[in-house]
């Protein structure tokens, strides 16, 4: 006989308060909410979130299910329809056939052969960071973080300079978005981008003095037919193998818009957790400082050397595992889906947190400890899928992982041969889930110059 399929009503979950359900609960501390719940309830937790609803997955088999699932699970949550009103519909935020074509276009770009050639740069930036950096002194290290990937990925995509004008009107743009998205989020509900609220207002502007300098660069681009070797140029010339079309300008914009707001603040965020748990484990440190002295020898790193710093990937695996920079991910369905037996109902807004996957004790030993020794033999391999997924999985897994994963070892060695940081705050360092995970008040570090054989 065929099993009995259950509605998400059937399932225990936590109490809801009548008018906004679990939203009060879950606006005040998602990430505490969501963690009770992997810990009181099922596999499935249903919830309502204002007139939503929406249930909340734990089992890794059930996320990997709905994230393999693209074609009925989508993008179209009012979190996905704020962020597009700055990435319009490039790849992180479009669905169906224009995003299989979309992937297919944008794939070869971030083939690992190319990517290695953007190896130099970040070191390169990281250096022309640290002109900056004196002994003793004490630096907000998100900022700096987040200042350093920016430059990287302006020169990767469009090989512009942090410095120029244009560059600084992005940076703007993707930084009054931030602020716009943690306003809506503070309210515990998203609010119609119609509404004209100061700072939406200011944000609506920004994105268009942003595009202009866009397609500004995307036309330069066109008329000189100048191949710069950044993304931009390999975007340009890429062709749809069926009916041999480019992308217009609009689809470029929107491509271009994604990478910079992917590519920057997710690896700026892990790199400052990075630093915030090495000042926390000096014994890690320490081991990190050997393997880069052995490997290095005290040359600056490249690459190449990439296979040879497995502590220092261990280090950023472990990073991840703790402060996930995407911390949450959320699609709806467009159909009724039976999971694992439960009918989840077509509109329903699933969500899937690698924060409480990747912090449960039911597949890390001793979770909320940092110990990037557990990823030794790979540990990583054996795990079910979706019980550490910081770069999502799947079909729409990110495509910028080796790209991300290459640019923050090389700036973790780049800084780290040079400098120990430590903690200038007692405070406790709040991390505060935006569209990415970041620390509430940035993170004040103090610099120390490391002494080594080679300095
Ligand atoms: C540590 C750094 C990074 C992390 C943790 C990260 C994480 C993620 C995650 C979790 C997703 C899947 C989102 C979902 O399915 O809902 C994603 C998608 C994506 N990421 Fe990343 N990312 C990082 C760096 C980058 C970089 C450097 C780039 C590009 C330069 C990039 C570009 C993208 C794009 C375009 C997508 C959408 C892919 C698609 O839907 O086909 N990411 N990323």
């Amino acid at each position: 006989m065929a099993e009995e399929t259950r509605s998400l009503k059937q399932l225990p979950a936590p109490k809801a308060g009548f008018l906004l359900g679990h939203s009060t609960h879950f606006s005040k501390d998602p990430l505490k909410f969501l963690c009770d719940c992997e810990r009181s309830y099922s596999s499935i937790v249903p919830l309502r979130l204002g007139l939503s609803q929406t249930c909340f997955l734990t089992d890794p088999s059930f996320i990997a299910e709905v994230l393999r699932e693209r074609t009925v699970f989508v993008k179209n949550t009012p979190g996905w329809q704020a962020i597009r009103t700055l990435v319009g519909v490039g790849l992180l935020g479009s669905d169906g056939d224009f995003w299989t074509r979309q992937r297919k276009l944008t794939q070869p770009t971030f083939h690992q052969r190319r990517i290695v050639a953007f190896g130099e740069l970040m070191v390169k930036a990281t250096e022309k960071m640290l002109v900056d950096w004196k002994e003793n002194a004490v630096r907000d290290i998100h900022r700096d973080m987040m200042d350093l990937t920016l430059d990287i990925v302006m020169q990767a995509l469009l090989n512009v300079n942090i410095e120029g004008k244009e560059a600084k009107a992005i940076a703007r743009a993707l930084d009054l978005s931030m602020k716009w998205f943690s306003q809506q989020q503070k309210r515990g509900f998203l609010l119609p981008i119609n509404i004209p609220l100061p700072l939406t207002r200011r944000y609506f502007a920004s994105v268009r003095e942003m595009d202009g300098f866009i397609f500004k660069l995307i036309q330069q681009r066109r008329v000189s037919s100048e191949d710069t070797g950044d993304l931009l140029s390999m975007l340009l010339h890429v062709k749809d193998e069926t009916d041999g079309s480019q992308m217009s300008d609009r689809q470029l914009r929107d491509e271009l818009a994604t990478l910079m707001l992917a590519g920057h603040e997710t690896t700026a965020n892990a790199l400052t957790w990075t630093w915030m748990l090495l000042a926390q484990n000096p014994q890690v440190e320490a081991k990190l400082h050997q393997e880069l002295d052995v490997v290095l020898q005290g040359r600056l790193p490249s690459a190449a050397d990439l296979p040879h710093l497995t502590f220092a990937q261990n280090i950023l695996k472990e990073s991840m595992r703790l402060y996930p920079p995407i911390v949450l991910m959320a699609r709806s369905a467009i159909q009724d889906y039976v999971l694992m037996g439960c009918r989840i109902p077509k509109k329903c807004i699933v969500l899937m947190s690698p924060w409480v996957m990747h912090r449960s004790d039911r597949y890390f030993e001793d979770p909320l400890s940092f110990q990037p020794e557990r990823w030794e033999n790979d540990m990583e391999k054996r795990l079910p899928k979706c019980t550490y997924f910081p770069f999502g999985e799947g079909p729409r897994i990110c495509i910028g992982k080796s790209f991300a994963q290459m640019e923050s070892i090389l700036i973790l060695a780049t800084i780290a041969q040079r400098y120990r940081l430590r903690l200038e705050t007692e405070h406790e360092i709040v991390p505060f889930p935006s569209i990415t995970l970041r620390p509430r008040d940035g993170l004040q570090m103090h610099l120390l110059r490391r002494q080594t054989a080679f300095a």
